[in-house]
């Protein structure tokens, strides 16, 4: 695979507070790779190193593309009296394109041919978000940085962005990287998570596994969770966690069966046994909270 950007032990501090510690990560050509974390976990920071608008920091930044990177970061803003085709004609002149065959290409493949001809005052905040986009890929750049594009957009407009950048990606073969602070809504377009949370990387997500989307694990409602913990430790069987009057086991809906056969043995008074299936939203929002405590 060939690199496009390796990131080595990135740092950087505001006001003596680490704002990122130690991040690095490498980006593929080709890949779509998603930054996933809260507010104020680094990411916009982070963005602003890759793209050189901050200067100071530690580590490395290295970027081995042969053309330059586009980013998105923050709304974009716009001449809101002007046309979409004449603020993209402007910023393609202020880079040297002329070429307004460029202008409309790209703008199509955002989906905004119709909307070239309106004025940006009357755009939805999705299609601002296209546009700023757009005008990123007007110099041809190898890497795509879109700091959190979903912000604020509606499920229809979450949706659409997506297959847009899914479509940008396939069609200029271009690596991105997109932030945002909710998992799920990058799932579907990402090939790979990295979560970053208080400015360090706490695990990486393989998205192209199916298995990756969906965990099951049984919830059994119990009168004596303890009782019933240790009943099922000493059958080899895990036990992920204990909640309310809830045991959770580690297995899938099969192996219900024995869990109550196992229950009913050894007299535990049980209420349910159900299998719960964790979308990667909710294991990302565990680890989240599983961090807080440490
Ligand atoms: N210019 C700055 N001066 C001082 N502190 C800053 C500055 N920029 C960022 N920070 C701090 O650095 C940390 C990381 O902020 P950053 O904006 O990178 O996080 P983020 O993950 O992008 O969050 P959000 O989702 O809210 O945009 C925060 O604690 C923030 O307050």
């Amino acid at each position: 695979m060939t690199k496009v950007l390796e990131l080595e032990k990135i740092s950087k501090e505001f006001n003596n507070q680490k704002a990122l510690d130690k991040v690095s990560f490498t980006l593929n050509k080709g890949e779509i790779v998603g930054l996933v974390g809260p507010n104020g976990a680094g990411k916009t920071t982070l963005m602003r190193i890759i793209v050189g608008l901050t200067k100071r920091y530690e580590g490395k930044v290295r970027f081995q593309g042969e053309r330059s990177i586009g980013c998105v970061i923050e709304t974009p803003s716009f001449y809101p009296y002007m046309t979409g085709f004449e603020n993209l004609k402007y910023f393609a002149e202020l880079n040297g394109v002329r070429d307004k065959q460029k202008v409309l290409k790209t703008a199509e493949l955002l989906g905004l041919s119709d909307a070239l001809k309106k004025k940006v005052k009357g755009y939805s905040l999705g299609m601002r978000q296209r546009l700023g986009i757009a005008q990123a890929l007007l110099s041809d750049p190898e890497l795509l940085i879109l700091d959190e594009p979903t912000n604020g957009l509606d499920p229809t407009g979450i949706h659409e962005l997506r297959e847009y950048i899914k479509n940008i990606a396939k069609e200029r073969n271009i690596t991105v990287l997109i932030s945002s602070h909710i998992l799920s809504e990058l799932e579907k377009l990402c090939n790979k998570a990295i979560i970053i949370k208080n400015g360090a990387i706490i695990d990486t997500i393989d998205l192209t596994k199916d298995k990756a989307t969906a965990v099951s694990e049984v919830a059994i409602e119990v009168e004596d969770t303890l009782e019933t913990s240790k009943v099922l430790r000493n059958n080899n069987i895990t036990v992920k966690k204990l909640e309310d009057s809830k045991v959770y086991v580690d297995a899938d809906k099969d192996f219900i069966p024995v869990i109550m056969e196992l229950l009913v043995k050894n007299h535990i008074k049980f209420y349910s046994v159900k299998e719960e299936v964790k979308t990667l939203e909710d294991t990302f929002l565990d680890l989240m909270n599983e961090n807080k405590i440490s």
